[in-house]
């Protein structure tokens, strides 16, 4: 196994260790190569799983639970009004707000859905997802968006500052535009990096000097946008402070797990 493979297990291990509840009820599994190791954790603890029901966030994630012989419940099978125990899904990068990137795995939508409606969301990775910004290892914010709409997306994200956004193909071209789990186009829109939350205590509101944008306020332009079915940022609230406002959780993971080079497990918490 690759030291790149090691760290995303220990991360998943270290995570799944801090924040599986006992007698878990619902847990959301997210999509990507990380969270193989989740599921490869939660079976390791050894625990009865038979009451537990475990929502995916595509078919990839629903493929990881049924295969692992856990018991997959879709997102709009859960009874109304239930709140995940806890949901653990990868990135493609993280910054120091614990903002961060999600779709290069081509899932973000049902990923937010099943993040927003646990109590606690965890975010799992290996250190090269572990920036101060975001855009600075990974170039591009991944978008979902209805294929009807997708050019006019494309000149708007344009206008928004995009250099060169792209609806992405499969990986083997003669296939197509890839298709999302919802059946919608996913555009690659590369920005500059962005702004942080503690860049902006000096004053500066918004898009900074030479078109730099502050994250929430990106994401929110571009969602913004007629035909973006969801935006791969991650931003805003945490759990606790969703709950406090009378929601269930946030997008923004209350904590993430890094793998790093030498074997150990870097953790951030969210500042509340
Ligand atoms: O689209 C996929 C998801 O957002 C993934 O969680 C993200 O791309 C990270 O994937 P991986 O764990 O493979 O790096």
């Amino acid at each position: 196994m690759s030291s790149v493979e090691e760290a995303k297990r220990a991360a998943a291990t270290t995570a799944v260790a801090n924040h599986y509840p006992k007698n878990a009820q619902w847990v959301g599994i997210g999509s990507g190569t990380t969270i193989v190791y989740v599921v490869e954790a939660i079976k390791a603890l050894g625990v009865d799983t038979s009451a537990t029901r475990y929502v995916p966030t595509g078919y990839q994630s629903r493929q990881l639970i049924v295969n692992a012989g856990l018991t997959a419940v879709e997102f709009d099978a859960i009874p109304r009004g239930t709140v995940l125990d806890v949901a653990f899904d990868g990135a493609d990068e993280v910054d120091d707000e614990l903002n961060c990137i999600k779709g290069g795995g081509a899932c973000l939508f049902q990923e937010k859905l099943v993040a927003m409606q646990a109590k606690e969301f965890i975010c799992v990775a290996d250190s090269r997802k572990l920036q101060s910004r975001l855009l600075t290892n990974w170039k591009y914010i991944p978008i979902e968006v209805a294929p009807i709409a997708a050019f006019r997306v494309l000149r708007k994200l344009t206008e928004l500052g995009s250099i060169n956004p792209t609806i992405r193909s499969n990986s083997n071209p003669k296939e197509g535009n890839l298709k999302t789990d919802q059946d919608f186009f996913l555009i690659d829109a590369p920005f500059p990096p962005m702004l942080i939350q503690a860049d902006l205590d000096g004053g500066l509101n918004g898009t900074g000097t030479g078109g730099v944008w502050e994250v929430a306020r990106l994401a929110r332009e571009i969602k913004q946008i007629a035909g973006v079915l969801e935006v791969g940022i991650f931003y805003g609230q945490t759990g606790p402070q969703a709950t406090a406002a009378g929601g269930v959780g946030g997008q923004r993971p209350v904590a993430a797990y890094f793998g790093m080079p030498d074997g150990s497990v870097s953790v951030r918490n969210a500042i509340q």
